[in-house]
């Protein structure tokens, strides 16, 4: 982990400042956050263990490693940086320093989203606003008034004639993104890469013939008395700047934990990046106890999430012509961790897009994974492109069949829509691994979709001996024994009708693992995507596209269902009571079958789902996630309370349902220990 020379760590220390200065200055990276807090914490590391070491103003020590752009505002108390924390264990070793600093418990700690945008210091004076200036070294910034001024939340006047000195952060929203990169392309400007450098850029620049959108979030005040940091921020909302008013206030390190998970959870559905939670006493008392080093407070801490944005390399881009036709550019990456799965491909969304972003192949690309989104190239690193990049040649035709595309939505189309597909996935649905029909060639499917027949493989069951017999070449045994081989395949396990009916990212052994699992199609269809991810080699990214796939092709499950081909998987086995050898290994490989299976905590002892009501809010979960949760956790949720009940989740504003349990002696638990339970679950 430490640097073994002192050559070594002066590099990184140059290198580090070198990325701080580029990072600070203007849209261009030096290297992804990752890397640089992980070469952050090297450094740390290595001045841990040789002190003699340790360079002047180290960039460990000094407010934005030293890479702030000084302006001539000079801030009425510093502005400065924060220390972080990865994981809990830390966190409660932060939170266990301060109190024996305090030398009792902490009056309540704040938590709140770390927003990934730029620090500003905001003046108002008499409730104006009179000037903006950026956090700098942390001593003075740059005044930056007449680009902040329009930022979201930020308002020109207060609601009251107050003088206060208002903090925050500027950032720019995954929406406004797109619309500042549509702005500045028409203008013939480069696209910025990903939305923080995009906020960088939009505030800090001169002139500019167009004005991208902005937002703000006050985290900080000055000039509104000496009440809990909580109450300020509820202040500011009245006053009408929009602050982390709301966030949740927590008294021991358990509850300060389920917060940060739940902020967590929360992240990618918010609209906006953060990298982290930000976690600070909230009272006074406790701030001025504990005071401040030179470049972070001791009262607040950076509970920093793992990156959800990583550069990469593009190797290649490839089209693929979806079951109706859609046509869609797609990113083969160099594959790259994010949030501790492995991305391999992303969406371009679509062709206008990728000129849009200004990407080509060969070019090294912020690849962004939030939450549970499909991954997506925010854009390029313009600095590195190679100088023989060529910009991608969008097709001409429809490369699965050739045909004409129709460009006059944003998605492109293959003309021929379902029929383009139809042949090819015809004829992977009768192929051997599939439902193996015997007799049902390439010539003759050619044939049956030219004529109209068969547009879906629900249409083969319909076929009769006489229709076929009609074709060319085709005599009446042939027909009859074709119908009797397509009547026969009803019969064929749930596993063979997944392979054929070509899921996108699985095959023959995932479609067996999943039928295994689930046992019958109608199981499948109900899971949600975290119930998906229950099974061994589905990770989030394929959970999602599974997901999407199966509703996708839900129709046509509809019609083969109603034509009688078996939905249900032989190999099946209520889970786990099973032997572990039938559910984990369908392929044969090296579980033990009579190894015990882990319980999960809302499974019974014999493995089989409590039934579970979740009622009132859950701390950061919205109440499809809550739902969600109570799955992740091995229960089966429920919307009524009744006998039959095992547990009922209780949060704030809960109702009826509260009462109807304690009435009938249903188990209760409060909605903080459920969210402190979620931690302990398995992603
Ligand atoms: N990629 C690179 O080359 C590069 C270079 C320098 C810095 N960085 C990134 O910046 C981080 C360190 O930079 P820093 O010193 O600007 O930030 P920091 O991690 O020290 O945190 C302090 C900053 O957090 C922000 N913040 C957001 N929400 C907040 C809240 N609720 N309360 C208080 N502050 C909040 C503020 O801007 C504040 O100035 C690194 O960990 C890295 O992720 C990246
Ligand atoms: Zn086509």
């Amino acid at each position: 982990m430490t640097f073994e020379t002192l050559a070594d760590y002066r590099a990184a220390v140059a290198r580090i400042r070198e990325a701080a200065a580029a990072y600070y200055a203007g849209p261009d990276l030096a290297m992804d956050d990752a890397d640089y807090d992980a070469l952050m914490a090297r450094v740390a590391a290595t001045e841990d263990e040789h002190p003699d070491w340790k360079v002047d103003d180290s960039p460990t020590e000094v407010v934005a490693a030293g890479g702030g752009v000084v302006g001539d505002v000079v801030h009425s108390e510093p502005m400065l940086s924060l220390d972080n924390v990865f994981d809990a264990d830390t966190l409660r070793k932060w939170a266990q320093r301060l109190e024996r600093l305090l030398g009792r418990p902490a009056g309540g700690y704040t938590v709140e989203p770390k927003i990934d945008g730029l620090a500003i210091a905001a003046r108002y004076e008499d409730g104006r606003l009179v000037q903006v200036a950026t956090r700098g070294d942390g001593r003075a910034g740059e005044d930056v008034t007449g680009q902040a001024r329009r930022a979201a939340g930020l308002p020109e006047r207060l609601a009251e004639p107050r003088t206060v000195e208002v903090r925050g952060e500027v950032f720019m929203t995954d929406a406004d993104f797109e619309v500042a990169n549509a702005m500045r392309t028409a203008t013939g400007e480069p696209p910025f890469a990903h939305p923080r450098s995009a906020a960088a850029g939009t505030l800090r620049a001169q002139d500019r013939t167009y004005d991208a959108p902005l937002s703000f979030l006050a985290y900080g005040v000055r000039g509104l008395g000496d009440g809990p940091h909580s109450a300020a921020m509820a202040e500011l909302i009245r006053l009408g700047v929009s602050s982390t008013a709301g966030m949740p206030v927590c008294t021991g390190v358990d509850d300060l934990l389920a917060a940060v998970e739940a902020l967590n959870a929360s992240r990618g559905t918010l609209g906006y990046g953060i990298d982290g939670a930000v976690i600070k006493a909230d009272q006074p008392a406790d701030r001025e106890l504990a005071g401040s080093s030179s470049r972070a407070p001791r009262w607040g801490i950076a509970y920093k999430f793992p990156a959800d944005t990583r550069t990469t390399r593009l190797k290649a881009i490839e089209v693929q012509v979806g079951r109706t036709g859609v046509i869609t550019p797609v990113a083969v990456l160099e594959p790259v961790q994010i949030s501790g799965v492995i991305v391999t491909s992303a969406t371009l969304h679509n062709f206008d897009d990728l000129v849009r972003r200004n990407v080509r192949p060969g070019d090294t690309v912020f690849v962004r994974r939030a939450g549970d989104v499909i991954p997506e190239i925010t854009g390029a690193k313009l600095d590195e492109r190679p100088a023989d990049a060529q910009p991608f040649e969008p097709p001409v035709n429809c490369p699965r069949c050739d045909g004409e595309i129709d460009r006059t939505q944003k998605r492109w189309r293959c003309t021929r829509g379902r029929a383009c597909g139809a042949r090819e996935a015809l004829s992977y649905y009768a192929a051997r691994d599939s439902m193996d029909i015997e007799g049902l060639g390439g010539k003759l499917l050619d044939m049956l979709t030219a004529a109209g027949l068969v547009t879906d493989p629900a249409d083969l069951y319909d076929l009769q001996p006489p229709t076929l017999a009609a074709l060319d070449r085709m005599g009446e045994v042939s027909a009859a024994k074709l119908v009797a081989a397509i009547q026969a395949s009803k019969t064929q396990p749930l596993a063979r009708v997944l392979t054929g009916l070509g899921v996108r990212m699985t095959g023959r052994s995932m479609s067996r693992r999943l039928a295994t699992h689930f046992g019958t199609m109608e199981a499948l269809l109900a899971a949600s995507v975290a119930d998906l991810q229950e099974v061994e080699g589905v990770g989030p990214e394929r959970a999602v596209t599974i997901a999407a796939e199966l509703v996708e092709l839900q129709p046509v499950i509809a019609r083969l269902t109603s034509r009688g081909i078996n939905m249900t998987e032989p190999t099946y086995r209520p889970r786990p009571a099973a032997s572990a050898g039938s559910t984990a290994a369908p392929d044969g490989s090296d579980a033990d079958p009579a190894a015990p299976v882990a319980l999960l905590p809302l499974q019974k002892d014999d493995g089989t789902p409590m039934t579970v009501v979740v009622t009132g809010s859950v701390p950061g979960l919205t109440r499809n996630e809550g739902n969600e949760a109570v799955e992740r956790l091995g229960g089966r949720s429920s919307s009524s309370v009744s006998k039959k009940t095992d547990l009922v989740v209780v949060g704030e504003g809960a109702g009826s349902k509260a009462a109807k349990a304690e009435e009938l002696g249903v188990r209760i638990m409060p909605a903080e220990e459920f969210a402190a339970l979620l931690q302990t679950a398995p992603a």
